[in-house]
């Protein structure tokens, strides 16, 4: 499966454009890395990837068809503040299970404790709330994850724990990754190809 941007084009409300006629491919099984300076545009990018934000000209397509945005996507996001990206009146349990239903053996590989479950998501840390925005995005109709600064405010062993658990998931189910991050150390580690954001602008 092949997720393109095809000359796309963003801009935020009347602001100047913050890229023009950008290309993009990527395939499932791929771990691209995706880099460059602080506020030229990649986590945008990643939102438009994941279908969060809509682009101004060209086109984000799945196999050269418009990505289907009526049921679970296809392309997951996680980002670098779970506390953001989680509902505070749910428990863990319904959090984590709001797209699909992730078992013991998936929650088990990225270290997720059973009673966290029951707990809301301000009685946890931010490393631990992380772990449960990876298993949702993990979805099993899940092809592409972009991982937008995931582990980034996480420590060394945290980090590498829910990376060893991505990639094997990804591997088995052939998913693609694009990781967006500031460390290189962690880029050229995880990454088959590697990107400089201003390449493609
Ligand atoms: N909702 C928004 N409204 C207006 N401008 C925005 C919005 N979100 C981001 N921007 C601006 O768009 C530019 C690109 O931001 P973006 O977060 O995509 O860059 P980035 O390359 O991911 O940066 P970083 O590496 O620091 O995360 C920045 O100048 C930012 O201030």
């Amino acid at each position: 499966m092949l997720l393109e941007a095809n000359h796309v084009s963003f801009r935020y409300g009347t602001e100047p454009w913050l890229f023009r006629h950008v290309d993009f491919k990527i395939k499932t099984g791929e771990i691209v890395g995706l880099v460059g300076p602080s506020g030229s545009g990649k986590t945008t990018f990643g939102r438009l990837l994941a279908g969060y934000e809509t682009p101004h000209e060209g086109s984000i397509t799945l196999d050269g068809s418009p990505v289907p945005s009526n049921r679970y996507h296809p392309i997951q996001l996680v980002f670098q503040h779970p506390e953001k990206a989680v509902n505070p009146r749910w428990k863990m349990r319904k959090i984590v299970n709001e797209g699909w239903e992730p078992d013991e053996a998936l929650l088990e590989k990225l270290g997720i404790m059973q009673e966290w479950l029951e707990r809301w998501p301000n009685e946890l840390s931010g490393g631990e709330l992380q772990r449960f925005c990876v298993a949702r995005a993990l979805g099993t109709n899940t092809r592409f994850l972009i991982a937008d600064e995931m582990t980034t405010m996480l420590d060394a062993i945290t980090q590498a724990q829910i990376w060893h658990a991505v990639l094997e998931i990804a591997e088995k189910r052939n998913m693609g990754v694009l990781v967006i991050s500031h460390d290189h150390h962690l880029i050229h580690r995880l990454c088959t190809r590697i990107i400089e954001f201003k390449d493609l602008v």
